[in-house]
């Protein structure tokens, strides 16, 4: 028992000012591990240090890494840098003044009450985060997104925002600006404004690298305004760039506090005394879980449903930087931490049964909020002088205690209450944890190599099936075998071929093409044997 009490005392984190705890204790250290590491998390720090001077800290892409400056501009390199980081708080705040006192109005609606964002990965992962975590009742605008090219999706968003659209401010967001999800999720807003006879450009801002094609297309189309996203800020990494500034702005939300949040972790986790440092903590922590070579899964777990989609953002943040086949020398490393999570205590009636009895491939974060509630809102006892707070803290304790016992590993992170300031605070620890722990296993954290492959094979997929239609187009009344269909569309990859068909004859083309393919495959063979009906559509 009180080697526990030692353990948890000699690997107890607390900062007053944050109001914030980090319990390492669970995590099974090796007696003399961070001695060990003391060397090269001492090398990581001064590489911290130089990325945040304006090193090209992510030379695959001759970038600077700077979103700590977005926090403290003083500290980057160059004044037209201090200069625009300082311009454009300015305007995000002003901007959306303006709409709540409706001096930018909508076409047709008196004011502008709702936000539909439209953005992918780390431009919507962000916002979509700090949308749930503080959202109140006091909050000035709504908040909806697209965050993905499902028409489906897109349907249902509409269909909830309703009669609200003429009154909904669209802010698109893409650093790069050629984001298909994004640019479609745009075509399918500007075509619901149309319906209703509204121009989506009166009712549209971006936020996007200057120059983009999405800064051409508001700047051609004159939409409201437009806010810079910068190259030396990762999309996942741009929560308090304008990219989350200005949706958090609108929804009537502190930003300014949850800037001085991160800049006050910041502060804490420059230091190079690891024992004062809990980004470092965390990070040796992950290095000790995972062997340094993503042997473990992170399993995030907030005891707040406010936090439950930290774990989608820490897992863009945590495996996009991450995830890398090589190191920085060019060595083939495969590194990476997988994570995943939901929430406690609703995960404990899903999946905890394996992180307890199962397979041990996991370390758990555990997440949680000492402030139950609202103090306004009373605290129910739901026995004799137990609450439903009692209850989330024993759950959580209780797991913690669980895993232990079977020598499971975990962390605790406590957050005295939950408001901007202490989540700015919380996502400037992951970023510099992430940070420091590429440091240590060497590799480039703020590159994205490998989703490129993807979006190049996805490119070829609907370069393809445009061929694939101009050769049923020519054909439409016959019926053709895969290889004929492939064939005339000069493509010597029927597989994909077939995809394409599969996906057509579900979705016509209408006006213009129906593909059916027929034959049972207990006939055929396979449904790769079938032949396809080409015929015009009604
Ligand atoms: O902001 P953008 O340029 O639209 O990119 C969205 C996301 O796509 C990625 O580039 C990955 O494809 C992410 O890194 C990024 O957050």
């Amino acid at each position: 028992m009180n080697d526990g009490l030692d353990r948890f005392r000699a690997h107890l984190f607390h900062d007053e000012r944050l109001g914030f705890w980090l319990d390492t204790s669970r995590i099974r250290w090796a007696a003399d591990f961070l001695d060990g590491l003391e060397p090269r998390l001492q090398a990581a720090y001064e590489a911290m240090a130089a990325l945040e001077r304006g090193a090209v800290a992510n030379p695959d892409e001759g970038r600077m890494v700077g979103h700590y400056w977005l926090r403290a501009p003083e500290l980057a390199p160059d004044p037209s840098i201090r200069d625009a980081i300082t311009t454009t708080l300015g305007r995000v705040l002003t901007f959306a003044e303006d709409v709540h006192a409706a001096r930018i109005r909508p076409e047709r609606a008196s004011r502008f009450r709702d936000v539909l964002l439209i953005g992918i990965g780390g431009s919507a992962l962000g916002p979509q985060l700090v949308s749930a975590a503080l959202t109140s009742p006091a909050d000035r605008m709504r908040v909806w997104f697209f965050d993905n090219t499902d028409p489906d999706g897109f349907d249902r968003t509409l269909d909830a925002i309703g009669d609200a659209l003429p009154g909904t401010l669209a802010v698109v967001i893409s650093k790069s600006g050629g984001t298909k999800e994004t640019r479609n999720g745009m075509l399918e807003a500007e075509a619901a404004y149309a319906r209703l006879g509204l121009d989506f450009a009166k009712h549209a801002v971006v936020v996007t690298g200057e120059g983009s094609e999405l800064d051409k297309h508001a700047v051609a189309r004159g939409f409201l305004d437009r806010f810079p996203m910068w190259d030396w800020v990762g999309g996942r990494t741009s929560e308090l760039s304008a990219v989350g500034l200005l949706p958090a702005a609108l929804q009537g939300l502190d930003v300014e506090d949850m800037l001085r949040g991160a800049r006050a972790m910041d502060e804490v986790t420059r230091s190079r005394v690891t024992k004062r440092n809990p980004a470092a903590q965390l990070a040796a922590a992950w290095l000790s879980a995972t062997g340094g070579a993503g042997k473990k899964d992170m399993v995030l777990l907030p005891y707040k449903d406010r936090l439950e989609l930290f774990s989608r953002y820490a897992q863009q943040l945590v495996m996009e930087s991450l995830g890398k086949r090589l190191d920085r020398h060019g060595r083939e490393v495969w590194q990476g931490i997988s994570v995943y999570g939901n929430k406690g205590s609703t995960d404990q009636h899903a999946y905890v049964q394996q992180l307890r009895d199962g397979v041990d491939n996991f370390f758990v974060t555990f997440l949680e909020v000492l402030l139950d509630r609202a103090p306004q809102r009373g605290d129910l006892s739901v026995e004799p002088d137990v609450t439903s707070g009692d209850y989330l803290s024993g759950f959580l304790q209780g797991t913690r205690r669980a895993l232990d016992e079977r020598g499971r590993a975990s962390i605790t992170i406590t957050l005295e209450a939950l408001d901007a300031t202490s989540l700015g605070a919380l996502i400037a620890l992951y970023e510099r944890a992430v940070g420091i722990y590429a440091e240590l296993v060497d590799i480039n954290a703020y590159h994205q190599p490998g989703v490129e492959a993807g979006k190049k094979a996805a490119q070829a997929v609907i370069d393809l099936e445009q061929r694939v239609l101009a050769a049923l187009r020519a054909k439409a009344g016959t019926s053709l075998s895969l290889a004929e269909i492939a064939a005339a569309a000069g493509s010597d990859d029927p597989e994909t071929v077939f995809w394409i068909l599969r996906h057509l004859s579900a979705n016509p083309r209408r006006g213009v093409l129906r593909v059916r393919g027929q034959g049972a495959a207990a006939e055929v063979g396979s449904p790769l044997d079938w032949s396809w009906m080409v015929a015009a559509a009604p």
